[in-house]
């Protein structure tokens, strides 16, 4: 079911910041930030040569990624995101398998303009998952 690595997220306090270690210490090919308020969370993505990275820091109040960090006051791995070809059979069978997808198991479109899932990180070996229709 899962495919491709489609990206690895990183929340920080500060994008800006962030961005800058991306760019400037590891010579990195940096997007702008795109505030993504539907998500609670600005992004900024690292393109690889076989994979993203996706910087993230809270937009709003109630931003989902807030309380990771007080609990990573440094940022911190935050989501693997993997695609898959068919993401409402994909979130059927997990469903089906009794695993918890989260945000009352409807997608919504995520950074990249395509339906995202996310899936309780008690579920998944302590890591928190995101699918993303190939
Ligand atoms: C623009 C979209 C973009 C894209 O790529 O398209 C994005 O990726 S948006 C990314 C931001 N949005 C989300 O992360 C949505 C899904 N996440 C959530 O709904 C929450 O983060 C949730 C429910 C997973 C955790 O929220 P919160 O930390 O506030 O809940 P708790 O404090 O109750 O934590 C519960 C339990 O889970 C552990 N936890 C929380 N986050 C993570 C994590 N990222 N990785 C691993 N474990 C995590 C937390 O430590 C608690 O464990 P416990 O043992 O009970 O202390
Ligand atoms: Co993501």
């Amino acid at each position: 079911m899962i495919g491709r690595l489609n990206h690895v997220a990183i929340a920080v306090k500060d994008l800006a910041a962030a961005t800058a270690v991306y760019r400037d210490t590891l010579g990195g090919r940096v997007s702008d930030a795109v505030p993504q308020p539907d998500h609670g969370v600005t992004t900024v993505f690292v393109e690889l040569p076989n994979t993203k990275i996706e910087l993230l820091e809270p937009l709003g109040e109630d931003s989902p990624i807030a309380r990771f960090l007080d609990r990573n006051p440094d940022g911190g791995i935050h989501h693997l995101c993997y695609e898959v070809e068919d993401i409402l059979a994909a979130r059927d069978r997990l469903i089906g398998e009794g695993a918890r997808v989260l945000g009352g198991g409807e997608p919504r479109i995520g950074a990249h303009g395509k339906p995202v899932l996310f899936l309780h990180p008690k579920d998944f070996c302590g890591t928190l998952v995101e699918l993303e229709q190939a």
